[in-house]
């Protein structure tokens, strides 16, 4: 039994194959994120508003210090409800994705904290964050998170001068595109490493990798970017390429980096990038972080890093890139769902000649948040969703994954039991099966 009011018996078992990854199995990562991870995010999001109340208040005005007091107090009582299994509450907002949580909840067979899929229970303390926004006057457009994503940014401001650099170089070269495309992808794909949900918000150096990239090749368990390039370099067909971001910070410039290369190098005409339309999983971009990056580069010192700064803003203002907010990506939904829910986002990305999605979370809802056999097929594991052709660059944070050759997982369990919940690995996987909608 935990140590939950809720009086509901966790099991003292690891995931059993096949199920959704879920609280309710206590050697899982997903017990020990919710038992320990989510109520540390929002402990350490109390004492930033408790330390910036001042700062607040000159910003928000002083009412906001007021309501500063409600929102401390319903993160507590979150947290609370969290720590003590309680079921997940109907959202009180107008807004049009409330009503599909409350719906999708309700339909949910378990609806505690614990016993829920993590997925849906993960989603919907985000969301609930939200939620207790919403419900000022003075805060409701704050970011609980936005400090840390700035701080993420400004700590690895070394490693993102140096891609300046090389970028820069590359961009004006045409030599050996095929390679450097490669590279960049897999630069691309360690920058996932740096996200501030799995470090619980603590902002890490994320600037190894451009050194270390060819020594972590075989950290790679699944390589399918000779799949991605051949996709990509396809000059046939739809001249759009998708990608849906996760982290804001380092990870977000080695997007834009991979973004540039790919319209440089003509691969795509333009590039549509999906953001979130609230603050979610800590770290994760939205269009005003994604504004105050490009801010920070115009402003820069380094000329590589402005000429960067000028050049995106001019894709932004040219409509090569365009940017996306939609909310199925903030819904509690797994992308098998997308076509029934949001069939317009399906029909929009199959205009796509490749869709990108980057980083766990976006995993975990490809995968359906299941504990596959991780021979499966990626194909297999994405239970029909394919409106074009799906690319993933995930590093390896949690419980769940595919596409592995036969005893792989094995191994690496053998040499390092914690291998899925450490971010040291990762993958490049692709998918073709396209599933058009009627
Ligand atoms: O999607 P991202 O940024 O790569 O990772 C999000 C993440 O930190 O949050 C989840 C747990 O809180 C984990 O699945 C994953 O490690
Ligand atoms: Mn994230």
């Amino acid at each position: 039994m935990c140590e939950c009011t809720e009086d509901v018996p966790i099991m003292d078992i690891t995931t059993p194959r096949n199920a959704s990854l879920s609280g309710f199995y206590k050697r899982s990562f997903a017990y020990f994120t919710i038992k320990e991870r989510l109520p540390r995010i929002l402990t350490q999001s109390i004492d930033i508003l408790v330390r910036k109340k001042e700062e607040i208040g000159k910003e928000y005005g002083e009412n906001a210090k007021e309501e500063l007091k409600t929102v401390i107090g319903e993160i507590s009582k979150l947290k609370y409800e969290i720590q003590t299994n309680k079921p997940m509450q109907e959202i009180r907002s107008d807004a049009p994705d409330a009503k599909l949580y409350n719906e999708f909840v309700l339909q949910q067979p378990n609806k505690t904290y614990f016993t829920a899929v993590w997925l849906h229970a993960e989603c919907y303390m985000y969301r609930r964050i939200r939620e207790i926004f919403e419900q000022t006057q003075s805060l409701q457009s704050y970011d609980l998170f936005q400090i840390q994503k700035r701080s993420s940014f400004e700590a690895n401001l070394a490693a993102v001068l140096q891609l300046s650099k090389y970028l820069v170089l590359k961009l004006a070269d045409g030599q050996d595109v095929k390679s450097e495309f490669i590279k960049l992808l897999k630069l691309n794909l360690w920058g996932n490493q740096c996200d501030l949900s799995f470090s619980s918000g603590i902002v890490e150096d994320c600037s190894d990798w451009f050194q270390i990239l060819d020594s972590l090749q075989p950290n790679i368990v699944s390589d399918q970017s000779e799949d991605v390039w051949s996709a990509v370099s396809d000059t046939n067909g739809s001249q759009i390429i998708d990608i849906v971001l996760d982290n804001s910070g380092y990870e977000l410039f080695t997007d834009l980096c991979l973004a540039d290369f790919l319209i440089t190098h003509k691969f795509a005409r333009s590039i549509r990038i999906y953001v979130k339309n609230m603050s979610w999983f800590v770290s994760d971009v939205m269009k005003r972080d994604f504004d105050w990056t490009l801010r920070q580069l115009l402003a820069s010192d380094d000329k590589d890093m402005k000429y960067l700064g000028e050049r995106w803003t001019k894709y932004l203002v040219d409509k090569v890139w365009v940017i996306i907010e939609d909310d199925f990506f903030t819904l509690p939904h797994d992308y098998s769902l997308m076509a029934a829910t949001a069939p317009a986002l399906y029909r929009q990305m199959a205009q796509a000649k490749v869709v990108i999605f980057k980083g766990d979370l976006n995993y975990r809802k490809l995968l359906g948040e299941k504990n596959w056999e991780p021979s499966t097929p990626f194909n297999v594991a994405l239970q029909g969703f394919g409106p074009s052709k799906v690319v993933s660059l995930r590093t390896v944070k949690c419980q769940l994954i595919c596409g592995l050759e036969p005893e792989v997982a094995e191994a690496l369990s053998s040499k390092d039991p914690d291998w899925e919940s450490t971010g040291k690995y990762g993958v490049i996987q692709y998918c073709d099966d396209i599933r058009k909608l009627d």
